[in-house]
């Protein structure tokens, strides 16, 4: 059999297939693999490299607003000369219009997104070009014909198509091309004035063709094969990268059928070493109504979660459904909900502990809220790291005028008579100076204190809510913790556990937090993909739900279209303590790590001349790659 024989074999067959070389090298790449990483390598009209001008003519077809074209908003196409408040998300629409001229209006057709038709069609003239449009849903396929010249695109789900012609040199300047986002030439970004890259390979002649007049699709053909390119730069997946990486480094022989985004695409991947060579093989699945199933699954589960909670909640306190407002619907936090509504009703100082960021404050101002008397009641927070040393006594007890010198004339109110008939909020206890919690303990006892400089006790009705994520029993055990202040503030205790062990609270808690995101910075809400909700899941969440709002907010920030990808989701890599007491041997290893990281930079990625400068074998090579952690692409 020969090779064209063999691609011709591999090319039918079902599944897409990768064949990649040690060096990350794409040696073989079918027609199935094409299709689904978007990634084209049939040929291609060539244009050179540039970006929108004013002048430039600018046709867009897009079958759902807001989908696979950069998150595209009603505001970009003013740029083409279209105001409209006809448009909505989901929407299928044709604009026609030209770039920066505010001399010409740009002309849109909208069809909403219940349309019954199949084909949808739109034609105009503008400046002697007839302009031809449609998409096709059923099969599909999104045309623009300018003139003559057709560009035709296929789509699983959605697809922001765009043609821009140079008006003044009459001729073609870009056209959408498979794997458009990847290149970040989505129609949103080009709107926005970002660059493209050229396509084809644009030789002497091509150039001077282009400067003479439209180009015909088929004359100026040009192969612009990926075969023989690093992988990295065809596809964007970290896990993909990670399982051929882990085949390449003799970790695994082989790995089974995993989900996996592929330049945003889904698939089922799987990847093996194939026999007697260093080669690695991967097969995907098309898996391209995935997402569309992920988003409807995980609203749902969403759904599902907020009824089973409200049944929940209404069956035990039947008058007090969501009252409390902690979102989650696991054991744990339904628990917390019950001892806030109880702690509520009884005036017992209570302590809650937790590691930080798991909602104390939350649940101190829940507390609170519940018991208030009226909306005046004073709820007043501290946190006791916050205060010098020194400044402790006069900030929590105020002092009387003339004190001492500096103070002010008439003397001064502190915390305790500030949050007098309410609640005072000490959070991070375990931070209390000894002398202060001597004090402390004093006030709890007789409702009273002594401002600074006064002879006369203040009396007081502060309700006091404490709370630390130190463990205060090993702080008492090492005498930073005065036991009898423990057991007076620790009447009512409750403990918050770390979101890692409540992941059921990741659907409710995303569901929420994205609802403040989108009010608070007027965006529209975001659905997530299923790799991106697998990495939130996988996580251990060492800063609890205040490191899942930052993770959700940059998300938001990052996040192109309408759903939150994995390469949105940017989570924070553990902190390498850097001990003083460095060994010889840790010095050695992190002088190697650095030299051969500098190394890989240097050439590009390209480990066979990294290899050769290290003068290491290939087998040592690896086994420090993997020792260090070392990423082998770029
Ligand atoms: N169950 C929850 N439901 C909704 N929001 C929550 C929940 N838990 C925490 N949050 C949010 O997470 C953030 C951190 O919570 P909070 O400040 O109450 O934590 P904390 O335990 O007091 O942290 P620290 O110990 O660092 O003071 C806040 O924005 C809070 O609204």
């Amino acid at each position: 059999m020969n090779s064209t024989q063999f691609i011709k074999i591999i090319d039918a067959v079902d599944e897409g297939v990768l064949i990649i070389d040690e060096n990350g090298i794409i040696k073989m790449f079918n027609e199935k693999a094409r299709l689904l990483t978007g990634v084209d390598i049939k040929p291609v009209v060539p244009h050179e490299s540039g970006k929108l001008r004013s002048g430039d003519l600018v046709v867009i077809v897009d079958n759902r607003l807001g989908y696979d074209d950069g998150g595209l908003d009603v505001a970009h196409l003013e740029r083409i000369g279209i105001n409209t408040d006809e448009l909505a998300y989901d929407d299928a629409f044709v604009a026609v219009g030209i770039y920066d001229d505010p001399k010409s209006k740009g002309e849109l057709k909208v069809w909403k997104n219940k349309t019954h038709s199949d084909h949808l069609i739109f034609e105009t003239m503008v400046k002697k070009h007839k302009i031809s449009t449609s998409i096709n849903l059923k099969e599909k396929e999104v045309l623009i014909k300018i003139d003559e010249t057709s560009y035709l695109m296929n789509y699983a789900i959605a697809i922001g198509h765009m043609v821009i012609f140079d008006l003044h040199l009459d001729r073609l300047k870009f056209y959408q091309d498979r794997g458009y986002s990847v290149r970040n030439e989505t129609v949103s970004e080009l709107l926005r004035g970002m660059p493209f890259r050229a396509k084809g390979i644009i030789s002497d002649v091509t150039k001077h063709d282009m400067h003479q007049g439209p180009v015909s699709s088929d004359v100026k053909a040009q192969d612009c094969s990926v075969i023989d390119k690093p992988m990295a730069h065809v596809l964007k997946s970290e896990l993909l990268f990670k399982m051929v990486e882990q085949c390449q480094l003799d970790e695994v022989d082989k790995i089974d059928y995993t989900y996996v985004e592929i330049n945003q695409r889904p698939t089922l991947c799987g990847a093996e070493k194939l026999e007697d060579s260093k080669l690695i093989m991967v097969k995907m699945i098309d898996l391209s109504d995935a997402n569309e199933l992920i988003r409807q699954r995980n609203q749902l589960i969403a759904m599902l979660e907020k009824t089973t909670q409200q049944l929940f909640v209404s069956k035990i306190h039947k008058n007090s459904v969501g009252a409390t407002g902690i979102t989650g619907n696991s054991n744990a936090i339904q628990r917390i909900n019950f001892l806030i509504e109880k702690a509520a009703k009884t005036k017992s100082t209570v302590l809650i502990t937790g590691e930080s960021g798991t909602g104390k404050t939350l649940i101190a101002y829940k507390i609170h809220k519940l018991g208030q008397k009226s909306e005046k009641t004073p709820f007043v927070s501290v946190n006791c790291t916050a205060i010098p040393h020194q400044l402790f006594e006069s900030e929590l007890f105020g002092y009387v005028k003339g004190a001492f010198t500096g103070a002010e004339k008439s003397g001064k109110i502190g915390l305790f008579e500030m949050a007098d008939g309410g609640t005072l909020f000490l959070d991070e206890i375990g931070e209390l100076p000894q002398n202060m919690q001597v004090k402390l303990l004093q006030v709890l006892q007789s409702k009273s204190f002594y401002k600074v400089g006064a002879t006369k006790p203040t009396k007081v009705d502060v309700r006091i809510i404490a709370a630390t994520n130190k463990d205060l029993h090993s702080e008492i055990e090492n005498r930073i913790f005065r036991e009898d202040l423990y057991y007076r503030i620790s009447a009512f205790p409750i403990h918050v556990a770390p979101l890692r062990e409540r992941k059921a609270d990741l659907y409710s808690l995303i569901d929420s937090i994205s609802m403040k995101i989108t009010e608070s910075m007027e965006m529209t809400s975001k659905d997530i993909s299923g790799e991106a909700m697998a990495m939130l899941l996988g996580y251990h969440w060492p800063g609890n739900v205040r490191e899942l709002e930052n993770v959700l907010e940059l998300a938001y920030n990052l996040s192109e279209s309408k759903m939150i990808e994995a390469e949105d989701i940017i989570l924070s890599s553990p902190v390498r303590i850097n001990t003083q007491h460095q060994t010889l041997k840790s010095t050695i290893e992190e002088a190697e790590r650095k030299q051969i990281t500098k190394i890989l930079d240097e050439t590009g990625y390209d480990i066979k001349k990294t290899i050769e400068t290290l003068e290491i074998s290939r087998s040592v090579f690896y086994e420090k790659a993997k020792k260090y952690e070392i990423g082998l692409k770029k």
